[in-house]
């Protein structure tokens, strides 16, 4: 088996509603973004997938959340954009454009110590 990773960030603001403590109030993070990918087999030129294809289909979905207040942006206007419910929704919306190898997990940092996955398995 085959494992493919590629890895990008975006910056935004969140505040996580009902928490109690500091993270109730507005601040940011440098959001790091690995979705990665599996596949039994490798193509012809010796790709489970092309990282620039994932690259392209990462790049619309982050660009949404990029520089934004995400609790003002859909889903997170609706659920809290918790690092979990990030990787979640980033999985949903990047699952129907990865063609191929199959989409295992994406992972959210909000800082180098902290993270959630998300995967179906
Ligand atoms: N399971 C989760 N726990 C927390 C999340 C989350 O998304 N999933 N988010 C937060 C806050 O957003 C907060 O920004 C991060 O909290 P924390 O790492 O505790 O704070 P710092 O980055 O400031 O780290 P310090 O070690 O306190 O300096 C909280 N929990
Ligand atoms: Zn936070």
């Amino acid at each position: 088996m085959y494992i493919v990773a590629v890895e990008s960030h975006f910056d935004a603001a969140h505040y996580l509603r009902g928490y109690q403590g500091k993270c109730e109030n507005l601040h940011g993070h440098r959001y790091r973004v690995a979705v990665k990918l599996s596949s039994k087999e490798l193509d012809s030129v010796g790709l489970a997938c092309d990282f620039g294809d994932v690259k392209s289909a990462l790049k619309p979905i982050l660009a949404r959340y990029d520089h934004s207040l995400l609790n003002d942006v859909p889903p997170f206007n609706k659920i809290n954009p918790s690092a979990e419910n990030i990787a979640r929704t980033i999985y949903e919306e990047i699952k129907p454009e990865i063609g191929g190898a199959s989409l295992k997990a994406v992972t959210v940092w909000e800082s180098p110590e902290s993270s959630a996955e998300y995967t179906e398995d």
